[in-house]
């Protein structure tokens, strides 16, 4: 793997893409900065060298250009803290002030662009665009690890403007060795745990692992579809009408390969999708009509808790309930704590995806399992066995 450890940044301009496709509230505090963090020691090795940073990101999906929402000088004060020093910034990722201003930077400086999505030729992957961005740096670094399944301007064209001279990022690196730990290196008993709210963004995922795992845990919105598929009664649970027969031959599939599958046998239910809802526990398919099953049931926590902690290799992507809402937080915190007693105890554990990312944040016990992934629909995409377009512009 072609990583920045292979060459000295001394009196070098270092044109990094990173992703800073941070969280932010309304008053724009960053609420999760594990992405930021995350892109640290990439930029650290480089200033220490004795080179010159100049970071790249996109932050959001804006539509129309330029817009404050997704102004990345929103990061500056945060970003600034976190290296201990003055992060200087430029309005616009291209054009004569960035330009000038990168020209001017300081070997141990750092300049942070714009957002790139401000020009649709960003996300359009256009040559003349990337182009003009390359003439920002001397050497070419990709740690936008969560953004790599996208063909983009900065993160995949531009690098054939840097030949001799591209690189992965620490971050990149890391992702990638953890994500084939989980592929191709997995101790057993190897455990997926797979919750969210769409079996349909996470089907490929699971065939793949299906030949890899001696376990799979299916909660979250998506169980529901199975228990449909079984013949229960759902209520107002969500449902993905028209993936009843894939469920039913993921489950098959499951018993043929000789998987543990695990779907949950009861429910915290809601009369509405509120955290003031009035809530009971019901049997999977056994949902009242009016209700809808949130997260879940205190049966199934002990029961998917047994066997992620006797687990030595773990896999968890997706929500066991609507974790944002405290009433439904019980369930995912559960499994969070088995995950965290396996590691533990040995195990590694690997969690990605946004969501499941953003529920280990709250429970603050990022550092209780072996990894945290950047990456949401990238390491899916990743660990479903497509070529991430990121990686591709790096390794030809
Ligand atoms: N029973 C449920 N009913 C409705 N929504 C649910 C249920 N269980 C989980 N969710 C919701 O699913 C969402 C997460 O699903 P998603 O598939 O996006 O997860 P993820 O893969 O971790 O994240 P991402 O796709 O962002 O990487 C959360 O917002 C959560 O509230
Ligand atoms: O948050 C993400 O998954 C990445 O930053 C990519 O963002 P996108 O889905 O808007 O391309």
């Amino acid at each position: 793997m072609k990583t920045i450890d292979q060459i000295s940044f001394k009196g070098k301009r270092a044109l990094i893409r990173v992703d800073f496709n941070v969280p932010l509230d309304e008053n724009y505090n960053i609420t999760d900065d594990n992405r930021m963090t995350a892109a640290l020691p990439t930029i650290k090795k480089i200033l220490k060298d004795g080179g010159a940073v100049i970071l790249m990101s996109h932050l959001g999906r804006p539509k129309d250009g330029p817009t404050e929402k997704y102004s990345l000088k929103h990061l500056v004060p945060h970003l600034s803290d976190l290296l201990g020093q003055q992060v200087e910034f430029a309005d616009d990722c291209i054009g004569e002030d960035a330009a000038q201003k990168a020209k001017e930077l300081e070997n141990g400086e750092v300049l942070l662009l714009e957002n790139l999505r401000f020009y649709k030729e960003e996300e359009k992957g256009d040559v003349a665009f990337a182009e003009k961005l390359s003439k920002l740096g001397d050497i070419y670094v990709n740690d936008a690890f969560g953004t790599a399944h996208r063909a983009h301007a900065s993160t995949a064209v531009i690098a054939q403007f840097f030949p001799e001279s591209k690189f992965f990022g620490y971050l990149m690196a890391a992702e990638l060795n953890n994500a084939e730990k989980i592929l191709n290196g997995a101790a057993k008993p190897f455990t997926a745990i797979m919750g969210g709210s769409k079996v349909s963004d996470k089907i490929q995922l699971i065939e793949r692992l299906l030949d890899k795992v001696d376990n799979l845990i299916i909660g979250g919105g998506m169980a529901y579809t199975f228990a449909k598929a079984d013949g229960g009664n759902i209520g107002t649970s969500l449902l993905e009408a028209d993936k009843l027969d894939l469920a039913r031959s993921l489950v098959q599939k499951a018993k043929e390969k000789g998987v543990n599958l695990l779907l949950p046998v009861d429910n915290v239910v809601a009369d509405k999708f509120a955290n003031d809802a009035q809530t009971d526990v019901a049997k999977t398919g056994e949902i009242k009509d009016d209700w809808m099953g949130l997260d879940i049931g205190p049966e199934t926590v002990k029961l998917f808790s047994k066997v992620v902690e006797e687990s030595k290799t773990i896999l968890w992507n997706g929500p066991m309930g609507v974790f944002e809402m405290d009433t439904f937080m019980v369930g995912t915190k559960a499994i969070a704590d088995a995950v965290a007693k396996a590691t533990d105890n040995g195990a590694f554990s690997l969690i990605g995806g946004g969501d499941s990312a953003a529920a280990v944040a709250k429970f603050d016990m990022v550092n209780d399992v072996s990894y945290v992934s950047t990456g949401g629909g990238a390491l899916l995409e990743y660990m479903e066995g497509k070529e991430l377009p990121g990686v591709k512009a790096i390794n030809e």
